[in-house]
Protein backbone atom coordinates (compact mmCIF):
# COMPACT_ATOMS: atom_id res chain seq x y z
CA UNK A 1 0.00 0.00 0.00
CA UNK A 2 1.09 3.63 -0.46
CA UNK A 3 -0.08 7.17 0.34
CA UNK A 4 0.67 10.63 -0.98
CA UNK A 5 -0.41 13.99 0.48
CA UNK A 6 0.34 17.70 0.16
CA UNK A 7 2.73 19.61 2.43
CA UNK A 8 1.28 23.13 2.50
CA UNK A 9 3.16 26.11 4.02
CA UNK A 10 0.95 27.72 6.71
CA UNK A 11 2.25 31.25 6.12
CA UNK A 12 4.30 33.34 3.68
CA UNK A 13 7.63 32.45 5.33
CA UNK A 14 7.11 28.65 5.52
CA UNK A 15 7.13 28.68 9.35
CA UNK A 16 5.54 25.20 9.21
CA UNK A 17 3.84 22.87 6.72
CA UNK A 18 0.48 21.12 7.17
CA UNK A 19 -0.95 18.00 5.55
CA UNK A 20 -4.64 16.95 5.34
CA UNK A 21 -5.34 13.89 7.53
CA UNK A 22 -8.74 12.19 7.97
CA UNK A 23 -9.73 10.81 11.39
CA UNK A 24 -12.77 8.71 12.33
CA UNK A 25 -15.98 7.50 10.67
CA UNK A 26 -17.34 9.46 8.86
CA UNK A 27 -13.94 11.09 8.15
CA UNK A 28 -13.09 14.33 9.94
CA UNK A 29 -10.33 16.23 8.07
CA UNK A 30 -7.61 17.97 10.09
CA UNK A 31 -4.49 19.80 8.90
CA UNK A 32 -1.52 18.30 10.78
CA UNK A 33 2.16 19.26 10.91
CA UNK A 34 4.08 16.08 10.03
CA UNK A 35 7.04 16.31 12.40
CA UNK A 36 10.04 13.94 12.14
CA UNK A 37 11.38 15.55 15.36
CA UNK A 38 8.70 14.07 17.65
CA UNK A 39 6.56 10.93 17.96
CA UNK A 40 3.15 11.99 19.31
CA UNK A 41 0.08 12.36 17.07
CA UNK A 42 -2.04 14.95 18.83
CA UNK A 43 -5.02 17.02 17.68
CA UNK A 44 -7.18 19.91 18.72
CA UNK A 45 -10.39 18.23 19.86
CA UNK A 46 -13.83 18.55 21.46
CA UNK A 47 -11.93 18.17 24.75
CA UNK A 48 -9.80 21.29 24.14
CA UNK A 49 -11.14 24.27 26.14
CA UNK A 50 -12.86 26.67 23.72
CA UNK A 51 -10.73 29.50 25.15
CA UNK A 52 -7.68 27.75 23.67
CA UNK A 53 -9.21 27.13 20.21
CA UNK A 54 -8.94 29.96 17.65
CA UNK A 55 -10.09 28.82 14.23
CA UNK A 56 -8.56 25.34 14.28
CA UNK A 57 -10.54 22.32 13.05
CA UNK A 58 -11.18 19.84 15.88
CA UNK A 59 -11.58 16.06 16.17
CA UNK A 60 -14.78 15.06 17.97
CA UNK A 61 -14.48 11.38 18.98
CA UNK A 62 -18.20 11.30 19.93
CA UNK A 63 -19.04 11.88 16.25
CA UNK A 64 -16.96 8.92 15.11
CA UNK A 65 -18.53 5.42 15.15
CA UNK A 66 -15.05 3.87 15.21
CA UNK A 67 -13.51 5.86 18.10
CA UNK A 68 -12.52 4.01 21.28
CA UNK A 69 -11.26 5.69 24.46
CA UNK A 70 -7.82 4.32 25.46
CA UNK A 71 -8.82 4.12 29.11
CA UNK A 72 -6.51 5.57 31.75
CA UNK A 73 -3.92 6.83 29.26
CA UNK A 74 -2.60 10.40 29.17
CA UNK A 75 0.19 12.30 27.45
CA UNK A 76 2.14 15.55 27.83
CA UNK A 77 4.74 16.96 25.46
CA UNK A 78 7.12 19.98 25.50
CA UNK A 79 8.87 21.06 22.29
CA UNK A 80 12.24 22.73 21.95
CA UNK A 81 10.65 26.11 21.30
CA UNK A 82 8.84 25.95 24.65
CA UNK A 83 5.44 25.13 23.15
CA UNK A 84 3.52 22.15 24.48
CA UNK A 85 0.24 20.28 24.93
CA UNK A 86 -1.29 17.44 26.97
CA UNK A 87 -4.44 15.32 27.16
CA UNK A 88 -6.08 11.91 26.74
CA UNK A 89 -6.07 9.26 24.00
CA UNK A 90 -8.55 7.64 21.59
CA UNK A 91 -7.96 4.89 19.05
CA UNK A 92 -9.57 5.55 15.67
CA UNK A 93 -9.22 5.02 11.93
CA UNK A 94 -6.82 7.54 10.40
CA UNK A 95 -5.68 8.09 6.80
CA UNK A 96 -3.08 10.20 5.02
CA UNK A 97 -3.27 10.52 1.24
CA UNK A 98 -5.21 7.27 0.83
CA UNK A 99 -3.10 5.21 3.26
CA UNK A 100 -5.30 4.00 6.13
CA UNK A 101 -4.42 2.76 9.63
CA UNK A 102 -7.35 1.09 11.43
CA UNK A 103 -6.44 1.70 15.05
CA UNK A 104 -4.19 4.75 15.36
CA UNK A 105 -3.64 6.37 18.76
CA UNK A 106 -5.07 9.88 18.39
CA UNK A 107 -3.98 12.06 21.29
CA UNK A 108 -6.80 14.51 22.09
CA UNK A 109 -5.56 17.80 23.56
CA UNK A 110 -7.09 18.96 26.84
CA UNK A 111 -4.57 21.80 27.04
CA UNK A 112 -2.41 23.54 24.41
CA UNK A 113 0.12 26.35 24.89
CA UNK A 114 -0.55 29.83 23.52
CA UNK A 115 1.67 29.47 20.45
CA UNK A 116 -0.53 26.57 19.26
CA UNK A 117 -3.73 28.52 19.96
CA UNK A 118 -2.32 31.41 17.87
CA UNK A 119 -1.44 29.11 14.93
CA UNK A 120 -4.98 29.03 13.45
CA UNK A 121 -4.08 26.90 10.43
CA UNK A 122 -2.46 24.07 12.41
CA UNK A 123 -4.84 21.49 13.95
CA UNK A 124 -2.16 19.32 15.58
CA UNK A 125 1.00 17.33 14.93
CA UNK A 126 1.74 13.90 13.51
CA UNK A 127 5.05 12.72 14.94
CA UNK A 128 7.19 10.71 12.51
CA UNK A 129 10.15 10.17 14.84
CA UNK A 130 10.87 6.78 16.39
CA UNK A 131 8.07 5.50 18.59
CA UNK A 132 10.40 5.31 21.60
CA UNK A 133 9.85 9.08 21.94
CA UNK A 134 6.03 8.76 22.33
CA UNK A 135 4.82 10.35 25.61
CA UNK A 136 1.57 8.34 26.16
CA UNK A 137 1.54 6.59 29.56
CA UNK A 138 1.18 4.02 31.08
CA UNK A 139 1.75 2.34 27.67
CA UNK A 140 3.44 4.29 24.86
CA UNK A 141 1.81 4.28 21.41
CA UNK A 142 3.07 3.76 17.87
CA UNK A 143 3.44 6.45 15.21
CA UNK A 144 1.35 6.39 12.04
CA UNK A 145 4.44 5.21 10.11
CA UNK A 146 5.08 2.32 12.53
CA UNK A 147 1.40 1.29 12.36
CA UNK A 148 1.38 1.53 8.55
CA UNK A 149 4.68 -0.32 8.07
CA UNK A 150 3.25 -3.84 7.59
CA UNK A 151 1.04 -2.66 4.73
CA UNK A 152 3.61 -0.45 2.96
CA UNK A 153 5.09 -1.54 -0.40
CA UNK A 154 8.44 -0.20 0.86
CA UNK A 155 9.38 0.71 4.48
CA UNK A 156 9.92 4.40 3.69
CA UNK A 157 8.36 7.81 3.72
CA UNK A 158 9.66 10.80 1.78
CA UNK A 159 9.53 14.57 2.31
CA UNK A 160 9.52 16.97 -0.63
CA UNK A 161 9.19 20.34 1.15
CA UNK A 162 9.27 23.45 -1.03
CA UNK A 163 10.22 27.10 -0.64
CA UNK A 164 7.05 29.26 -0.63
CA UNK A 165 5.12 26.46 -2.38
CA UNK A 166 3.22 23.26 -1.70
CA UNK A 167 5.28 20.06 -1.64
CA UNK A 168 4.37 16.53 -0.58
CA UNK A 169 4.87 13.60 1.78
CA UNK A 170 4.76 10.08 0.30
CA UNK A 171 4.45 6.82 2.25
CA UNK A 172 5.53 3.40 1.04
CA UNK A 173 7.34 4.41 -2.14
CA UNK A 174 10.10 6.63 -3.53
CA UNK A 175 8.68 8.68 -6.42
CA UNK A 176 11.27 8.75 -9.21
CA UNK A 177 9.49 11.78 -10.69
CA UNK A 178 10.27 13.93 -7.62
CA UNK A 179 14.07 13.90 -7.78
CA UNK A 180 16.96 13.89 -10.21
CA UNK A 181 20.16 11.81 -10.18
CA UNK A 182 20.85 9.37 -7.36
CA UNK A 183 19.82 9.33 -3.71
CA UNK A 184 22.77 9.71 -1.34
CA UNK A 185 22.08 7.65 1.81
CA UNK A 186 23.77 7.91 5.18
CA UNK A 187 23.44 5.97 8.45
CA UNK A 188 20.83 6.93 11.06
CA UNK A 189 21.37 6.28 14.75
CA UNK A 190 18.01 6.20 16.54
CA UNK A 191 19.58 8.01 19.51
CA UNK A 192 17.40 9.03 21.30
CA UNK A 193 14.47 8.45 18.97
CA UNK A 194 15.23 11.12 16.37
CA UNK A 195 16.36 10.75 12.74
CA UNK A 196 19.95 11.44 13.82
CA UNK A 197 22.69 11.43 11.19
CA UNK A 198 25.76 13.42 10.19
CA UNK A 199 26.63 15.89 7.48
CA UNK A 200 30.00 15.25 5.83
CA UNK A 201 30.83 18.96 5.88
CA UNK A 202 29.78 22.39 4.63
CA UNK A 203 30.77 25.38 2.50
CA UNK A 204 29.87 29.07 2.75
CA UNK A 205 29.09 30.55 -0.66
CA UNK A 206 31.85 29.75 -3.16
CA UNK A 207 34.32 28.97 -0.34
CA UNK A 208 36.17 25.70 0.09
CA UNK A 209 34.17 22.73 1.36
CA UNK A 210 35.07 22.10 5.01
CA UNK A 211 35.21 18.33 5.57
CA UNK A 212 34.01 17.89 9.15
CA UNK A 213 31.28 15.53 10.33
CA UNK A 214 28.40 17.39 11.94
CA UNK A 215 25.85 15.21 13.78
CA UNK A 216 22.25 16.36 14.09
CA UNK A 217 18.59 15.53 13.50
CA UNK A 218 16.56 15.97 10.32
CA UNK A 219 13.44 17.59 11.74
CA UNK A 220 10.54 18.59 9.46
CA UNK A 221 8.86 20.17 12.51
CA UNK A 222 11.61 22.77 12.97
CA UNK A 223 11.57 25.81 10.70
CA UNK A 224 15.21 26.81 10.59
CA UNK A 225 18.70 25.29 10.30
CA UNK A 226 20.68 25.21 13.57
CA UNK A 227 24.44 24.49 13.35
CA UNK A 228 27.53 24.97 15.57
CA UNK A 229 28.59 28.54 16.33
CA UNK A 230 31.87 28.11 14.40
CA UNK A 231 29.93 27.35 11.20
CA UNK A 232 27.38 30.10 11.72
CA UNK A 233 29.95 32.82 12.47
CA UNK A 234 31.90 31.81 9.36
CA UNK A 235 28.69 32.27 7.36
CA UNK A 236 27.63 35.66 8.73
CA UNK A 237 31.19 36.99 8.50
CA UNK A 238 30.39 37.19 4.77
CA UNK A 239 27.31 39.37 5.38
CA UNK A 240 27.83 43.15 5.69
CA UNK A 241 26.05 44.48 8.80
CA UNK A 242 25.16 41.07 10.21
CA UNK A 243 25.12 40.71 13.98
CA UNK A 244 24.15 38.15 16.58
CA UNK A 245 21.36 40.02 18.37
CA UNK A 246 20.58 39.23 22.02
CA UNK A 247 17.40 41.21 21.52
CA UNK A 248 16.14 39.14 18.56
CA UNK A 249 17.74 35.90 19.81
CA UNK A 250 19.87 35.23 16.77
CA UNK A 251 21.66 36.56 13.68
CA UNK A 252 20.03 39.53 11.96
CA UNK A 253 21.21 41.59 9.00
CA UNK A 254 19.99 44.35 6.63
CA UNK A 255 17.24 42.87 4.41
CA UNK A 256 19.09 44.41 1.43
CA UNK A 257 22.20 42.27 2.14
CA UNK A 258 23.28 39.87 -0.56
CA UNK A 259 23.68 36.59 1.32
CA UNK A 260 25.97 33.73 0.35
CA UNK A 261 24.54 30.30 -0.36
CA UNK A 262 25.18 27.48 2.16
CA UNK A 263 26.21 23.99 1.03
CA UNK A 264 26.00 20.83 3.17
CA UNK A 265 27.34 17.37 2.43
CA UNK A 266 25.64 14.00 2.67
CA UNK A 267 28.57 11.62 2.26
CA UNK A 268 29.97 12.49 -1.20
CA UNK A 269 26.90 14.48 -2.31
CA UNK A 270 26.56 18.26 -1.97
CA UNK A 271 23.33 20.25 -1.43
CA UNK A 272 23.27 24.02 -1.83
CA UNK A 273 20.70 26.09 0.06
CA UNK A 274 19.86 29.24 -1.97
CA UNK A 275 20.49 32.60 -0.27
CA UNK A 276 16.75 33.33 -0.45
CA UNK A 277 16.01 30.46 1.97
CA UNK A 278 18.44 32.01 4.50
CA UNK A 279 16.99 35.50 4.16
CA UNK A 280 14.19 34.14 6.33
CA UNK A 281 11.96 36.99 7.42
CA UNK A 282 11.75 40.68 8.34
CA UNK A 283 11.85 41.05 12.14
CA UNK A 284 8.58 43.01 11.83
CA UNK A 285 6.41 43.76 8.77
CA UNK A 286 7.87 47.23 8.10
CA UNK A 287 11.42 46.60 9.30
CA UNK A 288 14.49 46.64 7.02
CA UNK A 289 16.22 44.23 9.41
CA UNK A 290 15.93 40.52 8.58
CA UNK A 291 16.33 37.32 10.66
CA UNK A 292 18.50 34.51 9.34
CA UNK A 293 17.35 31.02 8.40
CA UNK A 294 20.72 29.70 9.66
CA UNK A 295 21.20 30.08 13.42
CA UNK A 296 23.48 28.76 16.14
CA UNK A 297 22.65 25.47 17.83
CA UNK A 298 24.85 26.27 20.84
CA UNK A 299 21.90 26.62 23.23
CA UNK A 300 20.21 23.43 22.01
CA UNK A 301 22.76 20.71 22.70
CA UNK A 302 21.99 19.26 19.25
CA UNK A 303 22.24 20.43 15.62
CA UNK A 304 18.89 20.59 13.85
CA UNK A 305 18.54 20.20 10.09
CA UNK A 306 15.16 21.92 9.87
CA UNK A 307 13.00 22.97 6.92
CA UNK A 308 15.47 25.61 5.61
CA UNK A 309 17.85 22.73 4.83
CA UNK A 310 15.32 19.97 4.04
CA UNK A 311 13.47 22.05 1.41
CA UNK A 312 16.72 22.12 -0.61
CA UNK A 313 16.44 18.37 -1.23
CA UNK A 314 14.16 15.37 -1.73
CA UNK A 315 14.52 13.41 1.53
CA UNK A 316 13.95 9.66 2.05
CA UNK A 317 13.34 8.48 5.63
CA UNK A 318 14.00 4.75 5.44
CA UNK A 319 12.60 2.59 8.25
CA UNK A 320 14.66 -0.39 7.17
CA UNK A 321 16.85 -2.23 9.69
CA UNK A 322 19.19 -0.41 10.18
CA UNK A 323 17.37 2.84 9.42
CA UNK A 324 18.94 5.30 7.01
CA UNK A 325 18.19 8.69 5.49
CA UNK A 326 18.69 9.69 1.87
CA UNK A 327 19.00 13.04 0.12
CA UNK A 328 18.58 13.73 -3.60
CA UNK A 329 18.57 16.83 -5.79
CA UNK A 330 15.26 17.96 -7.30
C1 LIG B 1 15.61 26.98 19.16
C2 LIG B 1 14.82 25.95 18.34
C3 LIG B 1 13.40 26.44 18.15
C4 LIG B 1 12.60 25.40 17.39
C5 LIG B 1 12.67 24.07 18.12
N1 LIG B 1 11.88 23.14 17.37
C6 LIG B 1 10.73 22.73 17.81
O1 LIG B 1 10.34 23.01 18.91
C7 LIG B 1 9.97 21.90 16.84
N2 LIG B 1 8.55 21.96 17.13
C8 LIG B 1 7.71 20.94 17.05
C9 LIG B 1 6.48 21.39 17.41
N3 LIG B 1 6.59 22.69 17.68
C10 LIG B 1 7.89 23.03 17.49
C11 LIG B 1 14.08 23.58 18.24
C12 LIG B 1 14.89 24.61 19.00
Amino acid sequence: DTGSAAAIPINEVDIAYVTPVTVGTPPQTLMLDLDTGSSDLWVFSSLTPSSQVRGQDIYTPANSSTSKLLNGHTWSIRYGDGSGSRGTVYLDTLAVGGLEVKSQAVQTAQEVSSSFTQEQSLDGLMGLGFSTLNTVRPSSQLTFFDNARPSLDEEVFTADLKYHATGSYDFGFVDRAKYTGNISYTAVTESPGYWTHSLSGYAVGSGAFQTTRLSGISDTGTTLLYLPTAVVTAYYRQVQGAQNSQYYGGYVFPCSSSLPTFTFGIEEARFTIPASYINYTRISPTSTTCYGGLQSSSGLGINIFGDVALKAAFVVFSGTNPPRIGFAHK
